[in-house]
């Protein structure tokens, strides 16, 4: 394989300039000078910037308002035509830089979802073909058959995402800034770039969150005043971001610059249906309706399925908003549709980010149960305290072997861990339960 078709996006000299005027007058002067004088002054947008980006690595781009990042991707995606250098882009970009850029606020949802992907080089039929995920992902309901200009901000960021996301392109492109939905359609849209980055695509990062870049990034660029000033690892790069932005005695933080941003998530709630197999602990009645439900609607793939899972609190009850430092139990049910040798339980707890805090599962345990025989429900219980920090989480159920994954539920339960009576920095991540004392040393 040539060197060039590891590269996906290859930037040169790239520069953008655009002419300021001081008075629209001037412009007029300028073009109707005899002798060519000047009524303007020049303005690097953009100024010499290379880099190549290999194909399959997940990019940041970083950088102060107005140092150039939406001029940078726009010229990338051909949206802007560079004043010198040059930009070579090898597979289909999908880009979402602008909310409303390809869509037409009189047609319905639909219809713009086929309007979108046409713009973007898609035939109807690649199109038919995407609509369920398409609409799965955005879960605008009813809304997609009406006029885009009756959508709310968030309906409408969740139909843009969805196409962007969904059409399957080689190289996406995505400012974090618009990802502005709440907790749970964000968490699906990290899931999402998550998921590309291991299929080996291309992904560029515009954002203003460094833990974002330092999670989900290979390599990170800080554009200042125009020009490429740092490339490199993103822990690195970032570093030299903050202390531009905020002097050398905050470099130590590893937190998102923008420290109101967590924040704001703290009491996103969940929705109070969040599984969609909930039976009671001891209601047998109803688990041997869902197992004979299930078992009638087995289509012969899963070879074990989870039926239902959730968390209990103390008393049994089904809670999706947690105190810290009360006592919990996540729990699973998985019904057998073929005699296994083995199976396992996880449960493994991630941010909204993707950012796995914990995880546990029954081999790491040691744990075994049998039988576990065709028709069989395995129940998987770990109990905890929750000792997360007060935020948004989101709890998965696997059923697996070490070799084979036989049924797994991500993101399935999304979980708000409030106060209680600890109380912790709010940009914590976990209570370790700290015991502080101060004393003054005689000496
Ligand atoms: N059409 C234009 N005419 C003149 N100047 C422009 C034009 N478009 C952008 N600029 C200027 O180019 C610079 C870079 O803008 P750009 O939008 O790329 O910055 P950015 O890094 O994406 O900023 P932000 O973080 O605020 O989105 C800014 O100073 C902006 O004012």
């Amino acid at each position: 394989m040539s060197h060039d078709r590891q590269i996906a996006i290859a930037v040169k000299n790239l520069t953008k300039v655009y002419k300021l005027y001081d008075t629209p007058l001037d412009r007029v002067k300028e073009s109707i000078n005899p002798f060519s004088r000047k009524y303007h002054k020049d303005f690097y947008a953009l100024n010499d910037v290379s880099f190549d980006i290999e194909k399959g690595s997940t990019i940041g781009i970083i950088g102060k308002n107005g140092s150039g990042k939406s001029t940078l991707l726009k010229t990338i995606t051909g949206v802007l035509t560079p004043s010198s250098g040059s930009v070579t882009v090898n597979g289909k970009i999908s880009a979402l830089l602008e909310l409303g850029a390809g869509f037409n606020t009189e047609l319905t949802g639909i219809d713009n979802i086929y309007f979108n992907g046409t713009l973007q080089g898609y035939t109807k039929d690649e199109i038919d073909l995407k609509l369920d995920e398409i609409l799965s992902f955005a879960d605008i309901g009813e809304f997609v058959f009406q006029p885009v200009k009756s959508y709310s901000s968030g309906m409408f960021v969740r139909l843009a995402f969805g196409v962007a996301i969904n059409v399957d392109p080689d190289i996406l492109i995505v400012d974090e800034a618009l990802a502005v939905g709440d907790i749970k359609f964000q968490r699906k849209c990290f899931s999402k770039i998550e998921e590309f980055h291991k299929k080996g695509k291309t992904i560029i990062f515009v954002s203003h969150g460094l833990d974002t870049i330092n999670l989900l990034c290979d390599t990170a660029y800080l554009l200042d005043g125009g020009r490429l000033i740092e490339e490199g690892l993103p822990k690195n790069v970032t570093k030299v971001y903050q202390k531009m932005m905020l002097g050398e005695d905050t470099i130590s933080s590893t937190t998102d610059v923008c420290l109101g941003k967590e924040l704001e998530f703290l009491y996103d709630l969940p929705s109070e249906q969040d599984c969609e197999f909930y039976t009671n602990e001891y209601d047998t009645q109803k688990l041997n309706e869902l197992v004979k439900d299930k078992i009638q609607k087995w289509d012969g793939h899963k070879k074990a399925e989870i039926i239902d899972c959730g968390i209990w609190d103390a008393l049994g009850n089904k809670v999706t908003l947690l105190e810290c430092g009360a006592h919990y139990t996540f729990y699973s049910k998985i019904l057998i549709h073929v005699d296994l040798e083995v199976i396992h339980v996880g449960f493994p707890i991630k941010n909204v980010k993707g950012l796995m805090l914990f995880g546990v599962n029954s081999e790491i345990q040691k744990v075994a149960v049998t039988p576990k025989t065709k028709g069989n429900v395995v129940e998987g219980r770990v109990d905890v305290t929750m000792w997360l920090a007060p935020g948004n989480y989101f709890l998965s159920f696997r059923a697996a072997t070490r070799q084979e994954v036989f049924d797994e539920l991500n993101d399935q339960v999304h979980f708000v861990v409030t106060g209680g009576n600890h109380t912790l920095n709010a940009l914590s991540v976990v209570n370790l339960e700290p015991k502080v004392t101060l004393r003054t040393l005689a000496f």
